[in-house]
């Protein structure tokens, strides 16, 4: 089956945020940091008509759905990643904004990408499944969100950082339940951790200012246990907001004892990628 466009966008963990509701969608999303990783999903919009697939299997990803109904998209759209749904790592953000991406390429409908970003941001805020991953994901690195919303609308910046990180990941968590609800606690710490990053702008204070605001937010106990080895073994380690998700970029995970991936931060964003005229594809 020809494949028309292809776009890869980076998982993104969150280290901390606020909520920020605005009138709409394209004003509502997070201040905070996080980031990108070289982990992520690919997604390749097909010639013929079908579903949206997940690794071979269609799937419900709401964002991605709204998307797909904003462009006018009905053709076959194949997701493949080795990122888990639901873990912490923004993979409906992701999906939402490659499907915007790549859907309008297969179309040759000619659109700026500050548009295509704004479009998944709105689609993943509605969703109740992301507020401020799609825009991270369109920036990549160490990624700061300063203001909230979509690009016309939000601002990000970025810390200078190279690297790898450690992840542990064992299980799921509600988005929409966590965003859905009392936010005005997180909120607050999230506020307090911003500050601080912009203050010192360096990799080690996200580390510092995340791992504060999980305890501060009381986001933090369903890996309570995991943080509390690593730093028995004198390492360094946050939670991915929002899933059973450890990050360590100090190799603490391994030193306590897990079993873990090590992966590259993403330096660039989403990005379309290339297809060989003629040939199929994922
Ligand atoms: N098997 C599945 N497990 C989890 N989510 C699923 C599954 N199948 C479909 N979905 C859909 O995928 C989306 C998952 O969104 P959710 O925000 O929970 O996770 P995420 O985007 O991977 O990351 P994060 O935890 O960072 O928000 C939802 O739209 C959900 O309905
Ligand atoms: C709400 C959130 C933590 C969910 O992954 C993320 O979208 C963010 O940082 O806004």
């Amino acid at each position: 089956m020809t494949v028309r466009a292809r776009a890869f966008v980076p998982g993104h963990v969150t280290g901390f945020f606020t909520v920020e509701r605005g009138p709409d969608p394209a004003h509502t999303g997070s201040r905070g940091a996080g980031l990108a990783l070289a982990s992520g999903v690919t997604v390749a919009v097909r010639e013929a008509s079908g579903p949206i697939t997940l690794d071979g299997e269609p799937i419900d990803i709401a964002a991605a759905e709204q998307v797909r109904q904003a462009l006018g998209l009905d053709r076959a759209v194949a997701v493949a990643t080795d990122l888990p749904l639901g873990a912490g790592f923004g993979v409906s953000g992701a999906v939402a904004l490659g499907t915007a991406l790549a859907g309008a390429a297969a179309l040759d409908c000619p659109r700026p990408r500050s548009e295509l970003v704004g479009l998944a941001h709105r689609a993943e805020v509605a969703a109740g499944t992301g507020l401020g991953d799609v825009v991270a994901q369109a920036t990549g690195g160490l990624v700061v969100r300063t203001a909230a919303g979509e690009p016309s609308i939000g601002r990000v910046d970025a810390i200078p950082v190279a690297g790898s990180v450690e992840v542990f990941s064992r299980g799921e968590r509600s988005t929409a339940d966590i965003v859905g609800g009392e936010t005005d606690r997180l909120s607050a710490a999230g506020e307090r951790a911003l500050a601080t990053l912009l203050d010192d702008p360096r990799p080690a204070t996200f580390y510092r200012a995340s791992r504060r605001f999980g305890t501060a937010a009381g986001l933090d106990h369903p890996v309570a246990d995991v943080l509390a080895d690593v730093e028995r073994a004198g390492g360094t380690a946050i939670v991915a907001m929002l899933g059973e998700t450890v990050i360590s970029p100090d190799g603490g995970l391994s030193a306590a004892g897990y079993d873990v991936r090590r992966v590259q931060i993403d330096p660039a964003g989403a990005a379309l990628r290339e297809v060989p005229d003629d040939r199929d594809g994922a």
